[in-house]
Protein backbone atom coordinates (compact mmCIF):
# COMPACT_ATOMS: atom_id res chain seq x y z
CA UNK A 1 0.00 0.00 0.00
CA UNK A 2 3.18 2.34 1.14
CA UNK A 3 4.37 2.01 -2.62
CA UNK A 4 1.36 2.37 -4.17
CA UNK A 5 0.76 5.65 -2.41
CA UNK A 6 4.77 7.18 -2.95
CA UNK A 7 4.06 6.33 -6.59
CA UNK A 8 4.48 9.56 -8.31
CA UNK A 9 3.44 7.74 -11.64
CA UNK A 10 -0.54 7.12 -10.06
CA UNK A 11 -0.35 10.09 -8.08
CA UNK A 12 -0.19 12.02 -11.53
CA UNK A 13 -2.70 9.67 -13.76
CA UNK A 14 -5.18 10.42 -10.48
CA UNK A 15 -3.98 13.96 -11.15
CA UNK A 16 -4.79 13.83 -15.24
CA UNK A 17 -8.07 12.04 -14.22
CA UNK A 18 -9.67 14.32 -12.02
CA UNK A 19 -9.66 16.94 -15.13
CA UNK A 20 -11.50 15.01 -16.99
CA UNK A 21 -13.89 14.69 -14.45
CA UNK A 22 -13.57 17.66 -13.20
CA UNK A 23 -14.37 19.27 -17.03
CA UNK A 24 -17.39 16.95 -16.89
CA UNK A 25 -20.69 19.03 -16.22
CA UNK A 26 -20.87 21.73 -13.78
CA UNK A 27 -18.91 21.23 -10.37
CA UNK A 28 -19.20 25.34 -9.26
CA UNK A 29 -22.06 25.07 -6.94
CA UNK A 30 -20.34 21.72 -5.34
CA UNK A 31 -16.86 23.20 -4.86
CA UNK A 32 -17.30 22.29 -0.98
CA UNK A 33 -17.78 18.53 -1.90
CA UNK A 34 -14.68 18.71 -4.32
CA UNK A 35 -12.87 20.63 -1.45
CA UNK A 36 -14.48 17.91 1.73
CA UNK A 37 -13.45 14.80 -0.68
CA UNK A 38 -9.76 16.56 -1.39
CA UNK A 39 -9.84 16.68 2.31
CA UNK A 40 -11.13 13.22 3.31
CA UNK A 41 -8.63 11.39 1.10
CA UNK A 42 -5.82 13.16 2.61
CA UNK A 43 -6.68 12.43 5.64
CA UNK A 44 -7.50 8.83 5.04
CA UNK A 45 -4.23 8.71 2.84
CA UNK A 46 -2.51 9.75 5.93
CA UNK A 47 -4.45 7.82 8.30
CA UNK A 48 -3.29 4.43 6.34
CA UNK A 49 0.56 5.60 6.30
CA UNK A 50 0.02 5.99 9.76
CA UNK A 51 -1.26 2.82 11.06
CA UNK A 52 -0.36 0.62 7.71
CA UNK A 53 2.82 1.52 6.08
CA UNK A 54 5.67 -0.61 7.95
CA UNK A 55 8.82 2.47 6.60
CA UNK A 56 6.54 5.24 8.39
CA UNK A 57 7.68 5.31 12.34
CA UNK A 58 5.86 8.78 13.21
CA UNK A 59 2.69 10.71 12.31
CA UNK A 60 4.94 13.29 10.81
CA UNK A 61 6.09 11.24 8.28
CA UNK A 62 3.00 9.90 7.37
CA UNK A 63 1.77 13.57 6.51
CA UNK A 64 5.28 14.32 4.20
CA UNK A 65 4.28 11.32 2.38
CA UNK A 66 0.32 12.48 1.80
CA UNK A 67 1.37 16.01 1.08
CA UNK A 68 4.16 14.47 -1.62
CA UNK A 69 1.64 12.42 -3.14
CA UNK A 70 -0.57 15.05 -3.11
CA UNK A 71 1.61 17.48 -4.13
CA UNK A 72 2.34 15.15 -7.43
CA UNK A 73 -1.25 15.01 -7.89
CA UNK A 74 -2.54 18.57 -7.48
CA UNK A 75 0.37 19.54 -10.16
CA UNK A 76 -0.42 16.91 -12.37
CA UNK A 77 -4.19 18.32 -12.51
CA UNK A 78 -3.10 21.78 -12.34
CA UNK A 79 -0.95 21.25 -15.37
CA UNK A 80 -2.97 19.30 -17.44
CA UNK A 81 -5.70 22.10 -16.88
CA UNK A 82 -3.58 25.06 -17.67
CA UNK A 83 -2.50 23.47 -20.94
CA UNK A 84 -6.36 22.32 -22.03
CA UNK A 85 -7.52 25.50 -21.38
CA UNK A 86 -4.82 27.40 -22.83
CA UNK A 87 -4.43 25.39 -26.30
CA UNK A 88 -7.01 23.03 -26.36
CA UNK A 89 -10.26 24.51 -25.29
CA UNK A 90 -13.09 24.80 -27.61
CA UNK A 91 -12.56 28.61 -27.10
CA UNK A 92 -9.17 28.76 -28.10
CA UNK A 93 -10.11 30.49 -31.36
CA UNK A 94 -11.47 33.63 -29.82
CA UNK A 95 -9.02 36.45 -29.38
CA UNK A 96 -8.03 37.86 -25.75
CA UNK A 97 -5.47 37.65 -23.04
CA UNK A 98 -3.20 34.95 -22.40
CA UNK A 99 -4.34 34.64 -19.05
CA UNK A 100 -8.00 35.21 -19.63
CA UNK A 101 -7.73 31.56 -20.97
CA UNK A 102 -5.86 29.75 -17.70
CA UNK A 103 -8.30 31.19 -15.07
CA UNK A 104 -10.92 33.39 -13.97
CA UNK A 105 -8.25 34.85 -11.20
CA UNK A 106 -8.05 37.19 -14.02
CA UNK A 107 -11.59 38.43 -14.09
CA UNK A 108 -11.29 38.62 -10.38
CA UNK A 109 -7.97 40.81 -10.83
CA UNK A 110 -10.04 43.35 -13.70
CA UNK A 111 -12.99 43.27 -11.65
CA UNK A 112 -11.11 44.71 -8.19
CA UNK A 113 -8.75 46.96 -10.53
CA UNK A 114 -10.92 49.84 -10.17
CA UNK A 115 -14.36 48.20 -9.31
CA UNK A 116 -14.97 49.18 -12.71
CA UNK A 117 -15.03 46.14 -15.03
CA UNK A 118 -17.35 47.75 -17.63
CA UNK A 119 -14.16 50.19 -18.60
CA UNK A 120 -11.86 47.03 -18.27
CA UNK A 121 -14.20 45.02 -20.85
CA UNK A 122 -14.46 48.05 -23.06
CA UNK A 123 -10.56 48.64 -23.31
CA UNK A 124 -10.14 44.94 -23.61
CA UNK A 125 -12.37 45.24 -26.72
CA UNK A 126 -10.78 47.87 -28.36
CA UNK A 127 -7.21 46.50 -27.79
CA UNK A 128 -8.26 43.29 -29.35
CA UNK A 129 -10.47 44.84 -32.30
CA UNK A 130 -12.58 42.43 -31.67
CA UNK A 131 -16.94 41.60 -31.16
CA UNK A 132 -16.18 38.31 -29.12
CA UNK A 133 -13.02 38.15 -26.75
CA UNK A 134 -12.11 35.64 -24.20
CA UNK A 135 -12.69 36.82 -20.82
CA UNK A 136 -12.10 33.38 -18.85
CA UNK A 137 -11.34 29.74 -19.73
CA UNK A 138 -15.06 29.08 -20.54
CA UNK A 139 -16.35 32.56 -21.20
CA UNK A 140 -16.56 35.32 -24.07
CA UNK A 141 -17.59 38.80 -23.74
CA UNK A 142 -19.74 39.27 -26.80
CA UNK A 143 -20.80 43.27 -28.12
CA UNK A 144 -22.18 42.50 -31.20
CA UNK A 145 -25.83 43.60 -31.41
CA UNK A 146 -26.82 40.47 -33.94
CA UNK A 147 -26.32 38.21 -31.21
CA UNK A 148 -28.73 40.40 -28.94
CA UNK A 149 -31.80 38.35 -30.03
CA UNK A 150 -29.45 35.19 -30.00
CA UNK A 151 -28.58 35.72 -26.23
CA UNK A 152 -31.29 37.83 -24.90
CA UNK A 153 -34.20 37.33 -27.15
CA UNK A 154 -37.35 36.06 -26.33
CA UNK A 155 -36.86 32.78 -28.17
CA UNK A 156 -33.52 32.04 -27.14
CA UNK A 157 -32.18 28.98 -26.33
CA UNK A 158 -29.25 30.66 -23.77
CA UNK A 159 -30.11 29.84 -20.12
CA UNK A 160 -28.73 31.77 -16.89
CA UNK A 161 -25.08 30.58 -15.81
CA UNK A 162 -24.30 29.47 -12.95
CA UNK A 163 -23.52 32.88 -11.78
CA UNK A 164 -27.50 32.84 -10.75
CA UNK A 165 -27.75 29.53 -8.14
CA UNK A 166 -24.60 30.89 -5.62
CA UNK A 167 -27.16 31.51 -2.97
CA UNK A 168 -29.81 29.18 -3.88
CA UNK A 169 -29.00 26.50 -0.90
CA UNK A 170 -29.40 29.34 1.85
CA UNK A 171 -32.92 31.38 0.28
CA UNK A 172 -34.23 28.92 -1.93
CA UNK A 173 -33.35 30.91 -4.64
CA UNK A 174 -35.14 34.36 -6.24
CA UNK A 175 -37.25 34.91 -9.47
CA UNK A 176 -34.15 36.17 -10.79
CA UNK A 177 -31.95 33.49 -9.84
CA UNK A 178 -33.73 30.36 -11.08
CA UNK A 179 -32.13 29.08 -13.94
CA UNK A 180 -34.73 26.55 -14.49
CA UNK A 181 -36.85 28.13 -17.56
CA UNK A 182 -40.03 26.75 -16.36
CA UNK A 183 -40.35 27.70 -12.95
CA UNK A 184 -39.13 31.20 -14.02
CA UNK A 185 -42.30 31.61 -16.42
CA UNK A 186 -44.10 30.03 -13.29
CA UNK A 187 -42.73 32.54 -10.89
CA UNK A 188 -42.84 35.41 -13.28
CA UNK A 189 -46.45 35.14 -13.87
CA UNK A 190 -47.08 36.87 -10.20
CA UNK A 191 -44.72 39.69 -10.55
CA UNK A 192 -46.26 40.43 -14.23
CA UNK A 193 -49.55 40.73 -12.15
CA UNK A 194 -47.35 43.01 -9.86
CA UNK A 195 -46.52 45.18 -12.68
CA UNK A 196 -49.18 44.94 -15.14
CA UNK A 197 -51.10 48.27 -15.97
CA UNK A 198 -53.57 48.28 -13.51
CA UNK A 199 -51.40 47.42 -10.92
CA UNK A 200 -48.94 50.49 -12.00
CA UNK A 201 -51.84 52.71 -12.08
CA UNK A 202 -52.14 51.86 -8.32
CA UNK A 203 -49.13 52.62 -7.31
CA UNK A 204 -48.92 55.82 -9.27
CA UNK A 205 -50.40 57.49 -6.07
CA UNK A 206 -47.29 56.56 -4.21
CA UNK A 207 -45.05 57.60 -6.63
CA UNK A 208 -46.36 60.69 -6.69
CA UNK A 209 -46.13 61.47 -2.71
CA UNK A 210 -42.54 60.45 -2.81
CA UNK A 211 -41.26 62.46 -5.45
CA UNK A 212 -43.48 65.41 -3.96
CA UNK A 213 -41.80 65.17 -0.83
CA UNK A 214 -38.65 64.28 -1.94
CA UNK A 215 -38.94 67.92 -3.31
CA UNK A 216 -40.34 69.38 -0.61
CA UNK A 217 -36.99 68.15 1.21
CA UNK A 218 -34.85 69.31 -1.53
CA UNK A 219 -36.43 72.88 -1.56
CA UNK A 220 -35.82 73.00 2.01
CA UNK A 221 -31.77 72.63 1.46
CA UNK A 222 -32.40 74.91 -1.87
CA UNK A 223 -30.58 78.12 -0.10
CA UNK A 224 -27.78 75.63 0.75
CA UNK A 225 -24.29 76.18 -1.64
CA UNK A 226 -24.37 71.95 -1.59
CA UNK A 227 -26.86 69.16 -1.91
CA UNK A 228 -25.53 65.87 -2.01
CA UNK A 229 -28.27 64.61 -4.32
CA UNK A 230 -27.33 61.45 -4.92
CA UNK A 231 -28.08 60.73 -0.87
CA UNK A 232 -31.49 61.79 -1.49
CA UNK A 233 -31.90 59.76 -5.05
CA UNK A 234 -31.26 57.07 -2.89
CA UNK A 235 -33.73 57.34 0.11
CA UNK A 236 -36.17 58.31 -2.79
CA UNK A 237 -35.70 55.04 -4.26
CA UNK A 238 -35.91 53.19 -1.02
CA UNK A 239 -38.69 54.61 0.12
CA UNK A 240 -40.59 53.84 -2.86
CA UNK A 241 -39.54 50.44 -3.13
CA UNK A 242 -40.28 49.92 0.63
CA UNK A 243 -44.38 51.74 -0.12
CA UNK A 244 -45.18 49.96 -3.48
CA UNK A 245 -43.22 46.92 -2.23
CA UNK A 246 -43.79 45.84 1.13
CA UNK A 247 -46.61 48.52 2.20
CA UNK A 248 -44.01 50.15 4.42
CA UNK A 249 -42.23 53.11 4.87
CA UNK A 250 -38.42 52.99 5.42
CA UNK A 251 -38.64 56.57 6.03
CA UNK A 252 -35.32 57.74 4.96
CA UNK A 253 -36.57 60.38 3.22
CA UNK A 254 -38.24 62.38 6.47
CA UNK A 255 -34.85 60.91 8.19
CA UNK A 256 -32.77 62.68 5.56
CA UNK A 257 -29.32 60.90 6.23
CA UNK A 258 -27.91 57.47 5.24
CA UNK A 259 -29.35 54.74 7.25
CA UNK A 260 -27.43 51.96 7.94
CA UNK A 261 -30.02 49.78 6.05
CA UNK A 262 -28.76 51.56 2.71
CA UNK A 263 -24.82 51.09 3.48
CA UNK A 264 -25.56 47.06 4.62
CA UNK A 265 -27.13 46.78 0.96
CA UNK A 266 -24.36 48.22 -0.63
CA UNK A 267 -21.40 46.43 0.92
CA UNK A 268 -23.70 43.58 1.07
CA UNK A 269 -23.25 43.51 -3.12
CA UNK A 270 -19.45 43.86 -2.84
CA UNK A 271 -18.97 40.42 -2.89
CA UNK A 272 -20.83 40.16 -6.12
CA UNK A 273 -17.91 42.12 -7.86
CA UNK A 274 -15.21 39.98 -6.83
CA UNK A 275 -17.36 36.49 -6.70
CA UNK A 276 -19.26 36.76 -9.92
CA UNK A 277 -16.00 35.79 -11.38
CA UNK A 278 -15.60 32.76 -9.32
CA UNK A 279 -18.93 31.26 -8.67
CA UNK A 280 -16.76 28.03 -6.87
CA UNK A 281 -15.97 30.26 -4.08
CA UNK A 282 -19.16 32.12 -3.93
CA UNK A 283 -20.28 28.03 -2.22
CA UNK A 284 -16.74 27.99 -0.19
CA UNK A 285 -17.46 31.42 1.03
CA UNK A 286 -21.21 31.42 1.78
CA UNK A 287 -20.67 27.69 2.75
CA UNK A 288 -18.55 29.19 5.35
CA UNK A 289 -19.48 32.66 5.99
CA UNK A 290 -15.78 33.83 5.31
CA UNK A 291 -16.23 37.40 3.24
CA UNK A 292 -20.31 37.54 3.18
CA UNK A 293 -21.62 38.60 6.67
CA UNK A 294 -22.98 41.99 5.49
CA UNK A 295 -24.83 39.47 2.44
CA UNK A 296 -25.94 37.08 5.36
CA UNK A 297 -27.04 40.05 7.17
CA UNK A 298 -28.96 41.76 4.77
CA UNK A 299 -30.75 38.65 3.34
CA UNK A 300 -32.01 38.33 7.01
CA UNK A 301 -33.00 41.88 7.50
CA UNK A 302 -35.14 41.65 4.05
CA UNK A 303 -36.78 38.07 5.28
CA UNK A 304 -37.59 40.45 8.40
CA UNK A 305 -38.74 42.63 6.13
CA UNK A 306 -41.05 40.54 4.47
CA UNK A 307 -42.19 38.93 7.99
CA UNK A 308 -43.53 42.02 8.95
CA UNK A 309 -45.59 42.57 5.68
CA UNK A 310 -47.13 39.18 6.30
CA UNK A 311 -48.88 40.33 9.37
CA UNK A 312 -50.49 42.91 8.16
CA UNK A 313 -53.47 43.46 5.45
CA UNK A 314 -52.22 47.05 3.51
CA UNK A 315 -55.06 49.17 2.84
CA UNK A 316 -53.66 49.76 -1.20
CA UNK A 317 -52.20 46.68 -3.10
CA UNK A 318 -48.40 46.29 -3.20
CA UNK A 319 -45.77 43.84 -5.04
CA UNK A 320 -45.93 41.16 -2.24
CA UNK A 321 -49.89 41.21 -2.16
CA UNK A 322 -48.94 39.42 -5.31
CA UNK A 323 -46.68 37.15 -4.34
CA UNK A 324 -47.66 36.14 -0.77
CA UNK A 325 -50.07 33.46 -0.73
CA UNK A 326 -52.89 34.08 2.21
CA UNK A 327 -53.15 30.39 2.34
CA UNK A 328 -49.61 29.47 3.51
CA UNK A 329 -48.93 30.00 7.10
CA UNK A 330 -45.43 30.82 6.82
CA UNK A 331 -42.73 32.46 4.08
CA UNK A 332 -41.47 29.89 1.60
CA UNK A 333 -37.78 30.34 1.62
CA UNK A 334 -38.07 30.75 -2.08
CA UNK A 335 -39.61 34.36 -1.41
CA UNK A 336 -37.58 35.83 1.10
CA UNK A 337 -34.97 35.59 -1.93
CA UNK A 338 -37.60 37.79 -3.78
CA UNK A 339 -37.51 40.10 -0.74
CA UNK A 340 -33.70 40.47 -1.10
CA UNK A 341 -33.86 40.76 -4.51
CA UNK A 342 -37.04 43.84 -4.69
CA UNK A 343 -34.41 45.71 -2.23
CA UNK A 344 -31.59 44.98 -4.36
CA UNK A 345 -33.57 45.72 -8.22
CA UNK A 346 -35.79 48.43 -6.98
CA UNK A 347 -33.96 50.80 -5.33
CA UNK A 348 -29.90 50.56 -6.37
CA UNK A 349 -30.75 50.80 -9.94
CA UNK A 350 -33.39 53.80 -9.81
CA UNK A 351 -31.44 55.97 -7.77
CA UNK A 352 -27.65 55.55 -9.87
CA UNK A 353 -29.33 56.12 -12.92
CA UNK A 354 -31.27 58.98 -11.68
CA UNK A 355 -27.68 60.10 -9.80
CA UNK A 356 -26.26 60.16 -13.20
CA UNK A 357 -28.68 61.63 -14.99
CA UNK A 358 -28.46 64.73 -12.58
CA UNK A 359 -24.85 64.45 -13.70
CA UNK A 360 -25.74 64.96 -17.41
CA UNK A 361 -28.11 67.69 -16.34
CA UNK A 362 -25.32 69.78 -14.74
CA UNK A 363 -22.91 69.29 -17.60
CA UNK A 364 -25.76 70.14 -20.32
CA UNK A 365 -27.58 73.52 -18.88
CA UNK A 366 -28.85 73.49 -22.50
CA UNK A 367 -30.83 70.56 -22.21
CA UNK A 368 -32.23 71.71 -18.96
CA UNK A 369 -33.08 74.75 -20.83
CA UNK A 370 -34.87 73.01 -23.98
CA UNK A 371 -36.88 70.94 -21.50
CA UNK A 372 -37.81 73.40 -19.15
CA UNK A 373 -40.42 75.30 -21.44
CA UNK A 374 -42.13 71.88 -22.15
CA UNK A 375 -42.55 71.32 -18.49
CA UNK A 376 -43.41 74.95 -17.79
CA UNK A 377 -46.27 74.98 -20.05
CA UNK A 378 -48.14 72.10 -17.87
CA UNK A 379 -50.66 72.59 -15.34
CA UNK A 380 -48.86 76.49 -14.15
CA UNK A 381 -50.68 76.89 -11.26
CA UNK A 382 -49.71 73.82 -9.65
CA UNK A 383 -46.55 73.53 -7.78
CA UNK A 384 -46.01 69.86 -8.73
CA UNK A 385 -46.51 67.82 -11.98
CA UNK A 386 -47.27 64.17 -11.38
CA UNK A 387 -46.91 60.99 -13.03
CA UNK A 388 -49.78 61.23 -15.17
CA UNK A 389 -48.82 64.58 -16.41
CA UNK A 390 -45.35 63.78 -17.37
CA UNK A 391 -46.41 60.47 -19.12
CA UNK A 392 -45.62 61.97 -22.68
CA UNK A 393 -43.44 64.46 -23.28
CA UNK A 394 -40.94 63.00 -25.66
CA UNK A 395 -38.29 65.15 -25.16
CA UNK A 396 -38.04 63.92 -21.16
CA UNK A 397 -38.06 60.22 -22.26
CA UNK A 398 -34.88 61.29 -24.68
CA UNK A 399 -33.12 62.07 -21.39
CA UNK A 400 -34.07 59.45 -19.44
CA UNK A 401 -32.88 57.10 -22.25
CA UNK A 402 -29.41 58.76 -22.48
CA UNK A 403 -28.71 58.74 -18.99
CA UNK A 404 -29.52 54.90 -19.25
CA UNK A 405 -28.01 54.24 -22.46
CA UNK A 406 -24.59 56.31 -21.10
CA UNK A 407 -24.59 54.60 -17.95
CA UNK A 408 -26.61 51.94 -17.68
CA UNK A 409 -26.80 50.68 -14.15
CA UNK A 410 -26.25 46.90 -14.39
CA UNK A 411 -23.00 47.92 -16.86
CA UNK A 412 -21.25 44.78 -17.22
CA UNK A 413 -24.11 43.10 -18.70
CA UNK A 414 -25.84 39.59 -17.22
CA UNK A 415 -24.78 36.47 -17.63
CA UNK A 416 -26.19 33.68 -20.03
CA UNK A 417 -24.75 30.61 -20.73
CA UNK A 418 -25.12 28.83 -24.76
CA UNK A 419 -26.99 25.57 -25.33
CA UNK A 420 -25.37 22.77 -25.87
CA UNK A 421 -25.56 22.57 -29.70
CA UNK A 422 -23.80 26.20 -29.19
CA UNK A 423 -24.99 29.29 -31.57
CA UNK A 424 -24.25 30.50 -35.07
CA UNK A 425 -24.04 34.39 -35.42
CA UNK A 426 -25.53 36.21 -38.59
CA UNK A 427 -21.91 36.08 -39.59
CA UNK A 428 -21.02 32.15 -39.33
CA UNK A 429 -18.94 32.61 -36.41
CA UNK A 430 -19.69 29.69 -34.29
CA UNK A 431 -19.69 30.33 -30.49
CA UNK A 432 -19.44 26.49 -28.86
CA UNK A 433 -22.15 25.00 -26.35
CA UNK A 434 -21.90 25.39 -22.71
CA UNK A 435 -20.22 28.65 -23.05
CA UNK A 436 -20.51 31.48 -20.65
CA UNK A 437 -21.61 34.57 -22.31
CA UNK A 438 -21.55 38.36 -21.19
CA UNK A 439 -22.95 41.23 -23.36
CA UNK A 440 -21.64 44.10 -21.49
CA UNK A 441 -24.42 47.19 -21.71
CA UNK A 442 -21.57 49.80 -21.01
CA UNK A 443 -19.58 48.64 -24.39
CA UNK A 444 -22.75 48.21 -26.57
CA UNK A 445 -24.52 51.04 -25.73
CA UNK A 446 -21.49 53.76 -26.30
CA UNK A 447 -20.33 51.98 -29.91
CA UNK A 448 -20.30 54.09 -32.45
CA UNK A 449 -22.02 51.28 -35.30
CA UNK A 450 -24.83 51.66 -33.24
CA UNK A 451 -25.41 54.87 -31.50
CA UNK A 452 -23.27 57.65 -33.86
CA UNK A 453 -21.15 60.20 -31.84
CA UNK A 454 -21.52 57.90 -28.73
CA UNK A 455 -20.30 60.40 -26.34
CA UNK A 456 -22.58 62.97 -26.96
CA UNK A 457 -25.42 63.14 -24.38
CA UNK A 458 -28.19 63.57 -27.36
CA UNK A 459 -31.56 63.33 -25.81
CA UNK A 460 -32.72 63.92 -29.71
CA UNK A 461 -31.58 61.06 -30.88
CA UNK A 462 -34.68 59.52 -28.98
CA UNK A 463 -37.25 61.96 -30.45
CA UNK A 464 -37.85 62.64 -33.85
CA UNK A 465 -35.50 65.42 -33.81
CA UNK A 466 -32.75 63.03 -34.98
CA UNK A 467 -33.77 59.56 -35.15
CA UNK A 468 -30.51 58.69 -37.72
CA UNK A 469 -28.65 58.94 -34.26
CA UNK A 470 -30.01 55.42 -33.56
CA UNK A 471 -28.68 52.94 -36.18
CA UNK A 472 -29.05 49.97 -34.35
CA UNK A 473 -31.83 50.04 -31.09
CA UNK A 474 -31.20 46.11 -30.46
CA UNK A 475 -27.51 47.55 -28.76
CA UNK A 476 -29.91 49.10 -26.12
CA UNK A 477 -30.81 47.04 -23.10
CA UNK A 478 -30.46 48.47 -19.91
CA UNK A 479 -33.09 46.53 -18.95
CA UNK A 480 -32.01 43.23 -20.63
CA UNK A 481 -34.24 41.63 -23.02
CA UNK A 482 -36.22 38.87 -23.47
CA UNK A 483 -38.14 36.54 -20.61
CA UNK A 484 -35.55 37.37 -18.22
CA UNK A 485 -35.80 41.21 -18.68
CA UNK A 486 -36.39 43.82 -15.94
CA UNK A 487 -40.50 43.70 -14.71
CA UNK A 488 -39.93 46.64 -12.60
CA UNK A 489 -38.73 48.90 -15.69
CA UNK A 490 -42.40 50.75 -16.42
CA UNK A 491 -41.90 51.88 -13.02
CA UNK A 492 -38.79 52.89 -12.74
CA UNK A 493 -39.50 55.05 -15.93
CA UNK A 494 -42.47 56.63 -13.54
CA UNK A 495 -40.21 57.58 -11.17
CA UNK A 496 -37.45 59.32 -13.32
CA UNK A 497 -40.30 61.24 -15.20
CA UNK A 498 -41.56 62.50 -12.47
CA UNK A 499 -38.15 63.37 -10.36
CA UNK A 500 -36.61 65.03 -13.61
CA UNK A 501 -39.53 67.30 -14.99
CA UNK A 502 -40.07 68.38 -11.50
CA UNK A 503 -36.27 68.89 -10.54
CA UNK A 504 -36.00 70.60 -14.20
CA UNK A 505 -39.32 73.00 -13.86
CA UNK A 506 -38.31 73.81 -9.94
CA UNK A 507 -34.63 74.10 -9.42
CA UNK A 508 -31.55 75.43 -12.05
CA UNK A 509 -29.21 72.60 -11.53
CA UNK A 510 -25.55 72.97 -11.14
CA UNK A 511 -22.64 71.10 -9.73
CA UNK A 512 -21.63 72.62 -6.60
CA UNK A 513 -18.94 74.53 -5.94
CA UNK A 514 -15.63 72.21 -6.12
CA UNK A 515 -17.47 69.47 -7.93
CA UNK A 516 -16.80 68.34 -11.43
CA UNK A 517 -18.96 64.67 -11.50
CA UNK A 518 -15.30 62.91 -10.55
CA UNK A 519 -16.63 60.77 -7.94
CA UNK A 520 -19.15 59.48 -10.24
CA UNK A 521 -16.52 58.58 -12.60
CA UNK A 522 -13.96 57.46 -11.10
CA UNK A 523 -15.76 56.33 -7.25
CA UNK A 524 -18.57 54.33 -8.96
CA UNK A 525 -18.51 50.64 -8.31
CA UNK A 526 -19.58 47.74 -10.51
CA UNK A 527 -21.09 45.20 -7.86
CA UNK A 528 -23.26 43.87 -10.55
CA UNK A 529 -25.74 46.69 -9.94
CA UNK A 530 -23.94 50.42 -9.50
CA UNK A 531 -22.87 52.02 -6.33
CA UNK A 532 -22.25 55.52 -7.93
CA UNK A 533 -20.04 57.71 -6.39
CA UNK A 534 -21.19 60.87 -4.61
CA UNK A 535 -22.41 63.77 -6.88
CA UNK A 536 -23.03 67.52 -4.69
CA UNK A 537 -25.03 70.11 -6.93
CA UNK A 538 -26.15 73.46 -5.91
CA UNK A 539 -30.22 74.33 -6.45
CA UNK A 540 -30.79 77.41 -7.73
CA UNK A 541 -34.80 77.91 -6.81
CA UNK A 542 -36.69 79.09 -10.35
CA UNK A 543 -39.73 79.13 -8.48
CA UNK A 544 -39.20 82.18 -6.36
CA UNK A 545 -39.59 84.79 -8.86
CA UNK A 546 -42.82 82.77 -9.50
CA UNK A 547 -44.89 82.39 -6.77
CA UNK A 548 -47.60 79.81 -7.66
CA UNK A 549 -44.45 77.04 -7.85
CA UNK A 550 -43.82 78.20 -4.04
C1 LIG B 1 -33.12 52.13 -13.89
C2 LIG B 1 -33.71 51.17 -13.25
C3 LIG B 1 -33.53 49.70 -13.50
C4 LIG B 1 -32.63 49.05 -14.29
C5 LIG B 1 -31.55 49.65 -15.19
C6 LIG B 1 -32.88 47.62 -14.15
C7 LIG B 1 -32.19 46.63 -14.82
C8 LIG B 1 -32.50 45.29 -14.75
C9 LIG B 1 -31.82 44.26 -15.49
C10 LIG B 1 -30.65 44.49 -16.44
C11 LIG B 1 -32.39 43.08 -15.17
C12 LIG B 1 -32.00 41.70 -15.70
C13 LIG B 1 -31.13 41.00 -14.68
C14 LIG B 1 -30.62 39.66 -15.12
O1 LIG B 1 -31.03 39.11 -16.13
O2 LIG B 1 -29.76 39.13 -14.38
C15 LIG B 1 -33.44 43.35 -14.21
C16 LIG B 1 -34.25 42.39 -13.65
C17 LIG B 1 -35.19 42.67 -12.69
N1 LIG B 1 -35.55 43.91 -12.22
FE1 LIG B 1 -34.82 45.70 -12.83
N2 LIG B 1 -33.90 47.46 -13.26
C18 LIG B 1 -34.33 48.69 -12.85
C19 LIG B 1 -35.35 48.97 -11.96
C20 LIG B 1 -36.14 48.03 -11.34
C21 LIG B 1 -37.19 48.31 -10.40
C22 LIG B 1 -37.64 49.72 -9.98
C23 LIG B 1 -37.68 47.11 -9.98
C24 LIG B 1 -38.78 46.79 -9.00
C25 LIG B 1 -39.39 47.62 -8.23
C26 LIG B 1 -36.95 46.07 -10.68
C27 LIG B 1 -37.14 44.72 -10.53
C28 LIG B 1 -36.51 43.74 -11.25
C29 LIG B 1 -36.78 42.33 -11.09
C30 LIG B 1 -37.77 41.71 -10.11
C31 LIG B 1 -35.96 41.66 -12.00
C32 LIG B 1 -35.86 40.16 -12.21
C33 LIG B 1 -36.77 39.77 -13.35
C34 LIG B 1 -36.70 38.30 -13.71
O3 LIG B 1 -35.67 37.66 -13.49
O4 LIG B 1 -37.70 37.80 -14.23
N3 LIG B 1 -36.01 46.67 -11.49
N4 LIG B 1 -33.49 44.72 -13.98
Amino acid sequence: MGDLIRSKPLAAALGVASHFILGKGEWDHSSHLVALTWAGAFAAITTVEYLADPQVQSIFEALLVTVMASAVYFAALISVLLVYRAFFHRLRKFPGPFSARLSKFYGVSLAVRNFQLYNEIERLHKEYKADIIRTGPRELSVVTADAVPLVHGPLSKCTKGPWYNASKFLDGGSTHTTRDKKEHKERRKDWDRAFSTKSLREYEPRVNRHSQFLLERLKEKAHQPSVRISDWFNYFSFDIMGDVGFSRSFGMLEKGEEDDMIKLLHKSMEPASIFGHLNWAVILALRSGLGVGDMLKHMAWTAEALKERKKITPAEKDIFGFLLDPNDEGIPLRLNADARLLVVAGSDTTSATLTWLCYELCKHPEVQAKLRPLVDSISPEKSFLDAEEVANIPYLDGIIHEALRLHPAVPSGVQRETPAEGLTLPDQTYIPGNTIIWMPMHTMQRDERYFPSPLSFMPERWTDEKPEYIQDKRAFMPFSAGIYNCVGQKLSIMEMRVIVANLTRSFDVKFADGETGAACEKETRDCFTLNVGKLDVKLTPRYESKEHRA
